[in-house]
């Protein structure tokens, strides 16, 4: 196999499990050292890096609440003062509290925004002034979604993170391409993980879900993991404020 990523420092946040945690893998196998970010779950933290480590690679697991600016500047310093340098940063963690929108409550509104985008916004900017600093480029991508095009009924306070993310990474693809710094967005559609388990446990809407998409499933972590890992690369050397619908054809599927 060619390995994409090779001599590449990966950042990624939210990635004790689900999709980060494939894409901090899928990195890995591409021949990158990287480092992860997680909330609470040290477990699933410390089985990450093992996976790395397994496969030839250097790990890292740093703790903190992305909703917090300091996390931001913490993991960034702590992932330099171990790798030296950052080439790639995948802004991943989210939370999708599914609720209706009449009574939303403030603190669940709030909570969405702060940790999906205000915590994206701080993450970025705390890498991109890192690669800036290193002065050779480097590739940001952010975990959007189907969800940045598309609205939910039960995602009024999700969705608009999501076209936010989307957003981010066109106005950041601007004021870093001077700089030799990419900026793209990947748009999965319903991917099988955590955040959608309580969701997708209702078996009518899990049907209703994978009927509407062409390639007649829902989707894997492992889905993103191509995608990302070629974001990242040499490959896409010349996408940037670009976004890539990682959903089986679910967006296209009117009827
Ligand atoms: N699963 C899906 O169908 C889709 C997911 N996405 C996005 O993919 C991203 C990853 O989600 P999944 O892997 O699906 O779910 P997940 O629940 O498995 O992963 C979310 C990760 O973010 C971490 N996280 C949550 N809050 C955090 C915080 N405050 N600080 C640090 N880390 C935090 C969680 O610990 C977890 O590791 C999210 O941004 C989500 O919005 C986008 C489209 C579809
Ligand atoms: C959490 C949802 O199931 C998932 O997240 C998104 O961004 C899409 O709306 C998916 O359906």
């Amino acid at each position: 196999m060619t390995k994409l990523l090779e001599g590449k420092t990966v950042l990624v946040t939210g990635a004790s499990a689900g999709i980060g945690r494939a894409a901090a893998i899928g990195a890995a196998r591409h021949g990158a050292d990287v480092a992860i970010n997680f909330a609470r779950d040290t477990d699933g933290a410390d089985s990450a890096v093992a996976e790395i480590e397994a496969l030839g690679q250097r790990g890292l697991a740093v703790q903190g609440d992305v909703a917090d600016p300091e996390t931001a500047k913490h993991f960034i310093a702590r992932a330099v003062e171990e790798f030296g340098k950052i080439d790639v940063f995948v802004n991943n963690a989210g939370i999708c509290p599914f609720h209706a929108f009449l009574d939303m409550p403030v603190e669940t509104f709030e909570r969405t925004m702060r940790v999906n985008l205000h915590g994206a916004y701080f993450m970025v900017q705390a890498a991109a002034n890192q690669m800036v600093k290193q002065g050779h480029g480097g590739a940001i991508i952010a975990v959007s979604s189907i969800s940045a095009l598309v609205g939910g009924e039960y995602q009024t306070h999700y969705t608009p993170t999501k076209a936010g993310l989307h957003s981010l990474m066109q106005s950041t693809a601007i004021a870093l391409g001077r700089h030799g710094i990419r900026c793209n967005s990947v748009l999965p559609g319903t991917i099988l993980t955590d955040i959608n388990k309580e969701d997708l446990a209702d078996e009518a809407k899990r049907a209703y879900m994978a009927g509407r998409v062409p390639l007649g499933r829902l989707g894997q972590p492992d889905d993103l993991e191509g995608p990302i890992v070629f974001l990242a690369s040499d490959l896409a050397k010349y996408v940037t404020g670009a976004s890539l619908l990682v959903d089986g054809g679910a967006f296209v599927n009117l009827q």
